[in-house]
Formats: C-alpha cells, sequence, structure tokens
C-alpha cells in the first residue's frame, strides 16, 4: 500500500487539559489533541524471527517486551484521544523504491545487502504485500489510527508524514518503536529540525545492534533532540480515570 491510510474510527476525548509528562532531561507540558504516538517500524522485518533483522544476523530476542508494552502505550493513547501514528518501512516488490547502486541506501540497507548475498531470499524482504513488511499481528491498527508508509529510515523522508501531522495541528510526538538508533531516531532528529517536540518511551523501543547503541541514541535524544520517557509515565500522565490511592 503506498497512500497513507486512516482507519476508520475514533474522535477525540472530550477533555483536553495539558499534562505534565515526567521526562528525562525535564518533564514535558503537553495536550492529547497536539500529539500523536508514533509507531515505528514494527513490522516482521524487525521484531520477528525469521525477519529481515533476525536473518541479517542482529538480535531481537528481547522484542516481546517492546511488543508488550507499546500495546500499553496504544491503549491509553487511543483513551485518551491521542492520535495513533504507525509508521511501516519498505518498498515495492520490484525495490525501485529502494534505489539502485545510485543510492547510499543501496549500498547500506542490510535488508538489500542479505538479499544479494543470499539470492533465495530475493523478493522478500521489507517487500509490501509480504509477510516480512506486515506489521506484527499483535499490534494491528485500530478504528482511527493512521498508517504511513516510508522508503527511509526517517519517517518525514518522501512520505506523508508531516502534512499528516500539521493537518490535525500536532506538534509533540511521542516515540515507540524499532530500531532506537536508525528509524525513531533519524525521524525524531527531522522532527526537531520541522519543529516537532520528540519524545522517547525509551522502555517501548529497542535498538538494532549492541546495547551500547541504545544508550547512545538515548543520550544523543535527551541530550540534543527531544526527551526520554517510559511507557509508565506516558500512561500514568494520560489516564483518563483518577488513580486510586491505596493505603500501604
Ligand atoms: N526500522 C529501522 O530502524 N530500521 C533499521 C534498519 C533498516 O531498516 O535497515
Amino acid at each position: 500500500m503506498n497512500a497513507v491510510e486512516q482507519i476508520s474510527g475514533y474522535g477525540l476525548s472530550a477533555t483536553d487539559e495539558p499534562v505534565q509528562l515526567p521526562a528525562r532531561p525535564e518533564p514535558l507540558a503537553m495536550k492529547a489533541s497536539e500529539t500523536a504516538l508514533i509507531v515505528v517500524d514494527m513490522q516482521n522485518a524487525y521484531a520477528s524471527r525469521g525477519g529481515y533483522l533476525d536473518l541479517a544476523g542482529f538480535d531481537i530476542s528481547a522484542t516481546q517486551p517492546v511488543i508488550e508494552k507499546i500495546r500499553q502505550a496504544l491503549g491509553a493513547a487511543r483513551a485518551a484521544g491521542i492520535q495513533v501514528i504507525f509508521l511501516q518501512n519498505g518498498w515495492d516488490n520490484g525495490y525501485v523504491e529502494a534505489g539502485g547502486p545510485g543510492s547510499p541506501n543501496w549500498h547500506k540497507s542490510n535488508a538489500l545487502k542479505t538479499m544479494r548475498k543470499r539470492p533465495e531470499l530475493a523478493g522478500t524482504l521489507l517487500a509490501k504485500g509480504g509477510w516480512d513488511y506486515a506489521l506484527v499481528d499483535e499490534l494491528a491498527p485500530q478504528p482511527g489510527d493512521i498508517l504511513v508508509p516510508k522508503p527511509r529510515y526517517s519517517g518525514f523522508f518522501n512520505s506523508q508524514l508531516d502534512s499528516t501531522l500539521r493537518a490535525r495541528g500536532i506538534r509533540n510526538l511521542v516515540f515507540t518503536g524499532i530500531a532506537t538508533n536508525v528509524c525513531v531516531e533519524s525521524t525524531l532528529r527531522d522532527g526537531f529540525h520541522l519543529e516537532y517536540f520528540g519524545v522517547v518511551l525509551a522502555d517501548a523501543t529497542h535498538q538494532a545492534g549492541p546495547e551500547f547503541a541504545q544508550q547512545a541514541a538515548l543520550y544523543n535524544i535527551e541530550t540534543f533532540f527531544g526527551w526520554v520517557s517510559s511507557v509508565d509515565a506516558f500512561c500514568r500522565s494520560f489516564a483518563t480515570t483518577p488513580e486510586v490511592a491505596v493505603a500501604s
């Protein structure tokens, strides 16, 4: 699918008071109506055994808890009337959108390199319409969510993400997904330059590569490009029912 798709459905919640999201290096004030939860590339390619990252030799053994954390964040976002946007990375099944040897993407994409090394995989990795490209079953888009296809690491490049956000008055982007150090960070950085406030829910993300890549990405985001928070903090901040105090 090439076009942005909105699954028919829900509207915004009645209350739209600003909340203070606990975050590093400081809390961030945001209104639900000006905020989107961005789910980056939660496709079989990045989160499932037998998907692209796994076949290319990256460790994906810790992605299941990330899926569960994203599910929690999605529940809180939808209940609070926060727009949910899924990014989906990949190309047509002839790989025209991937670029040929004239594109750095052709040289750096580990999916394309893996298919060149293993010709029996040709046409399978990140190809629209295939299992590898599909979102993981646990995170199927719901009515009201928006699906934005993208052909490069940054969700803002050659996609309809920016216009989709601006048309809705959205200026805060809450990031989840895989990989923290590639598509999450690339999208958050481009968002920074387009004047979006970017927050990563760290426990709802996972790196491609060693653990230090996760820490480096989070350090960069916290220090230069945005804020770092957690799923628990996000869910509590936007909870639609007041918490009941429990006596200890
Ligand atoms: N979704 C991502 O962060 N992707 C990382 C690598 C790739 O797509 O080759």
